[in-house]
């Protein structure tokens, strides 16, 4: 079954066309990546899934239910889960704090449930906090906690990232560009994060990136778009003998 389709979707800056009459459809469970070279509108498409950007037209379904019109905090609540392509943290809380700030879209308590504090109230708290612990743990810095996400290496500031788009609690999480300033060892790491995300979370992911030995790795499914236009999808070894690919990255012969 598809927990994601898109169809036709386009979107348009004034004249510019960053994402062209896309579609695609993303199976539950899967790891897929949606790759192309810079400016294709890849973040432009996240953007459009994730009620950032309105599209200017086209459709796009969430476990059959139309989504294109639904603001980010709605379909947060729905389940769907993003990280950014920089890292954004709130970098005076702690650790644990910004991995809580996720869970604000699971939280029941209004306003005033949050100033009285009654019963209720404690327990809801504490269900946060535990839930938070355990992302932390799932993907491994829980000890790092307590600690001002400011003060942590880049590579652990964009796992609290990770864990915060955990505690959401999705069915499909959305990473653009997760490798973006990582060593060898911390892709290596992330993609056996990915995998356990996927096997032992069950949730889908899709994510954008442009390191190419990791996308091959991790995907069972790739879609290719340039100038905001899909122009290949298959599976990794379909993908890099495409001729279309190749050139998209590469650019024609006769233009060197
Ligand atoms: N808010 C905006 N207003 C105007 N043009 C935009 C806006 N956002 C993106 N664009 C343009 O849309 C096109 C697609 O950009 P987008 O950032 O989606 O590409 P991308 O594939 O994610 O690129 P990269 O890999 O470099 O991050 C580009 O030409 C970009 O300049």
């Amino acid at each position: 079954m598809s927990i994601l389709e898109v169809n036709k979707l386009t979107l348009r800056f004034g004249g510019l066309t960053a994402v062209n009459d896309l579609s695609f459809r993303l199976e539950e469970h899967a790891i897929m990546s949606l790759i192309g070279p810079n400016g294709a509108g890849k973040t432009s498409a996240f953007n459009c899934l994730t009620g950032f950007y309105k599209a200017t037209v086209g459709e796009i379904l969430f476990l059959g239910r139309s989504i294109a019109a639904e603001k980010p905090h709605r379909i947060t609540k729905m389940g769907i889960a993003r990280t950014f392509q920089n890292v954004r943290l709130f970098k005076d809380m702690t650790v644990l704090e910004n991995v809580m700030s996720g869970m604000h879209t699971r939280s029941s308590a209004g306003i005033l449930a949050a100033i009285l504090r009654p019963p209720g109230q404690i327990a809801e708290e504490k269900r946060i906090r535990q839930v938070s612990r355990e992302c932390l743990d799932f993907v491994g810095i829980e000890d790092k906690a307590d600690r001002l996400a400011r003060n942590l290496a880049y590579g652990d500031q964009r796992r609290v990232e990770w864990a915060r788009a955990l505690a959401t609690q999705p069915k499909l999480l959305l990473l653009d560009e997760p490798a973006a300033g990582l060593n060898q060892d911390e892709k290596n790491q992330l993609v056996e994060l990915i995998q356990k995300i996927r096997n032992t979370l069950g949730i889908t992911v899709l994510l954008i990136e442009h390191d190419m030995g990791l996308v091959m790795k991790v995907s069972e499914k790739i879609v290719v778009i340039d100038y905001g236009e899909k122009i290949a999808e298959g599976t990794a070894e379909a993908v890099k003998n495409n001729p279309r690919v190749i050139e998209a990255y590469l650019g024609k012969e006769d233009e060197s």
